[in-house]
């Protein structure tokens, strides 16, 4: 069976990740790679509802485990309806968020225990990891501000600097604890060399599955 290429974008918000994805996605289709580019929360009707009640609510009371849960019934509907089916096609999936957020942000940021979250995410996914993560990171500070700019800040945006705080440390953790995985980038270069530097690794990626004969 042909295995295509799962690609994930991380961070904290305003990080770059939109932009970046944009950009991918326009070389992609330059160069006719088969591709899809989706999105957590979202990517399916049912995630769109998901993306309306934990994030464009912001007065609703949503505790940190229905949040996560929230999170986890549009992953796991994404995962099965749109992601699995694209790499089974063979194509290339962009995904922006996948499970390493939940871990950023509802365990490192909200103190959520990571194994009852890694339980749960090995469930609604059955297991399926990315093949590559881009973490742009950032400082919190300079990506709320960025985000800032966009205008009615979300329930996610409102929260304080310190939670923002733990998320990013959060994701860098989590980049240490898988460095194959994970390519880490500086938030704060510029569009045009982030996008350079992701391309790369993109390309370099495709060569070796290729080679492996995987695609
Ligand atoms: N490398 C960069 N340097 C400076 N500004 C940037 C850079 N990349 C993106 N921006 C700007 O920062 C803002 C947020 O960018 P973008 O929407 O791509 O981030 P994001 O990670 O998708 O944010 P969120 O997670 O909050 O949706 C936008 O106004 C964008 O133009
Ligand atoms: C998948 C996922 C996302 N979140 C948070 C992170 C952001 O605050 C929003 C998504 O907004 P974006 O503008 O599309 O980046 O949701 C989360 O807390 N947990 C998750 O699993």
């Amino acid at each position: 069976m042909s295995r295509g290429l799962f690609i994930t974008f991380e961070g904290p918000e305003g990080a770059g990740k939109t932009t970046q994805i944009a950009r991918l996605v326009e070389r992609l289709q330059d160069t006719g790679i088969a591709h899809i580019v989706t999105r957590e929360p979202g990517g399916t009707p049912l995630g769109t509802r998901v993306r309306q009640v934990v994030l464009l609510e912001p007065d609703l009371q949503v505790d940190p485990l229905p949040e996560f849960l929230l999170y986890s019934a549009s992953r796991a509907q994404l995962v099965e309806r749109v992601i699995r089916p694209a790499l089974e096609r063979g194509e290339v999936v962009v995904c922006d968020r996948y499970a390493d957020s939940s871990l950023a942000y509802q365990g490192a940021g909200r103190g959520l225990d990571a194994g009852l979250l890694t339980q749960i995410t090995h469930a609604a996914t059955g297991g399926l990891q990315p093949d590559l993560t881009f973490l742009l990171d950032l400082d919190p500070a300079v990506g709320l501000a960025r985000a800032a700019t966009r205008g009615e800040p979300d329930r996610l945006e409102r929260a304080d600097l310190g939670f923002h705080q733990r998320v990013r440390a959060g994701f860098l953790a989590l980049a240490q604890q898988e460095p194959k995985r994970f390519c880490v980038l500086d938030g704060t270069d510029s569009p045009d060399e982030l996008e350079r530097q992701i391309w790369n690794m993109v390309v370099g990626k495709l060569g070796a599955i290729r080679t492996e004969g995987q695609v």
